[in-house]
């Protein structure tokens, strides 16, 4: 067992047949909307989707889950419109996903990402805010054109997305600077870092359908419980998780003394344990390439200090409010949802 409090006899989850489907349905559209983009970024970006080698070469690699797209396209179905309402708005939200990941990457100094280097280690820092940025813009011409009679207010619903998703940001940044953060703050940023996105994808293709605000409000509130787990999870296995399976370094957020959720619980619920932890986090001794036994050290306490089983579990309690949300909505839709909630608390990846 890796990173979930999955008993050893329990095979992993299935990934859900909706997630494949929708990015078959969604490819060609992301294809043609990266296909307008000036020649480096769109070559960049095909690289970073896992589309081309970083020389060109035409390969079928690891372009992500697609978790998000599959959201955008469950809410357009939930909306009882068919799939192909919902397109522009999952081509947006992973767009935006994307920029957020390129970004991410810089700022953290991240050389990995889905098993291969990041955008800014093969192409510098400039090349890679530029191709972010790209990104981020294309995302808003891709829904203004969709032809939707309801395209402004799922535009409106994507730039409100993405002004909280930055906000989540600059909170875990400036996190990295203090010493006294709360699990309720540290919730908080996770939810603007996460949670925003994934409850904009849960919303915005029944927004493009025009559905009542009941249903888009269920499927919001659906997205943003399902992001704080998916965030929950991700620091997991961050910590825990196989860096081979993963396809990112092992301890990164550990090396940069981030106060991820797990250890935000650990520090103030930990106890002489979580003290510990704290003078950790707070001291100058640790870092770089030689602590990889110092971090597994650390790793080690944060468990001990309850860490992991609270953010497992949490994630867990975070899934069953989202499928709660979903009462409302049309079983078919509803089932595939929840599959992906459950698959999100139970990946490896
Ligand atoms: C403004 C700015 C720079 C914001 C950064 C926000 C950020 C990177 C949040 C982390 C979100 C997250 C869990 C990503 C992994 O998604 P995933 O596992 O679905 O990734 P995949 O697409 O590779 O599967």
């Amino acid at each position: 067992m890796t990173a979930t409090m999955r008993p050893a006899a329990e095979a992993a989850p299935a990934v859900p047949a909706a997630l494949g489907r929708t990015r078959d349905t969604v490819q060609p559209a992301l294809r043609e909307a990266v296909g307008r983009l000036d020649e480096t970024s769109r070559a960049i970006s095909a690289y970073h989707l896992g589309w081309t080698e970083a020389d060109g070469t035409p390969v079928s690699g690891n372009g992500g889950k697609a978790v998000r797209p599959a959201l955008a396209v469950l809410s357009a179905l939930a909306a009882g419109a068919p799939a192909e309402t919902g397109v522009p708005g999952a081509v947006a939200v992973e767009l935006v996903h994307n920029f957020s990941l390129v970004h991410d990457d810089l700022m953290d100094g991240d050389t990995e990402r889905r098993h291969r280097p990041t955008v800014w280690a093969l192409w510098g820092a400039p090349a890679a805010i530029l191709t972010g940025d790209a990104m981020l813009a294309l995302a808003q011409e891709v829904v203004l054109d969709s032809g939707s009679p309801h395209a402004i207010p799922a535009a409106r619903l994507l730039s409100e997305t993405t002004r909280r998703l930055i906000h989540g940001q600059v909170l875990d940044v400036q996190f990295e600077q203090r010493d006294d953060v709360t699990l309720p703050e540290c919730l908080s940023m996770a939810g603007g870092k996460t949670g925003a996105l994934l409850s904009g994808s849960a919303a915005i293709g029944a927004v493009l359908a025009g559905a009542p605000a009941e249903t888009v409000d269920a499927l919001a509130v659906f997205g943003e419980e399902v992001g704080l787990a998916f965030q929950l999870v991700d620091d997991v296995l961050g910590i825990w998780g196989d860096a081979a399976v993963t396809g990112k370094p092992v301890y990164s957020d550990l090396r940069a003394r981030k106060k991820s959720l797990p250890v935000t619980y650990a520090v103030t619920h930990g106890g002489a344990k979580g003290r510990e932890l704290a003078e950790w986090l707070a001291g100058e001794e640790t870092g770089g390439a030689a602590d990889e036994a110092e971090l597994a050290r650390v790793a080690a306490l944060v468990e001990s200090a309850g860490g992991r089983e609270w953010a497992t579990a949490e994630a867990a309690r975070r899934v069953a409010t989202a499928e709660r949300a979903l009462s409302a909505i049309p079983s078919g839709p509803r089932e595939e949802l929840i599959d992906i909630a459950r698959f999100i608390v139970h990946r490896e990846a």
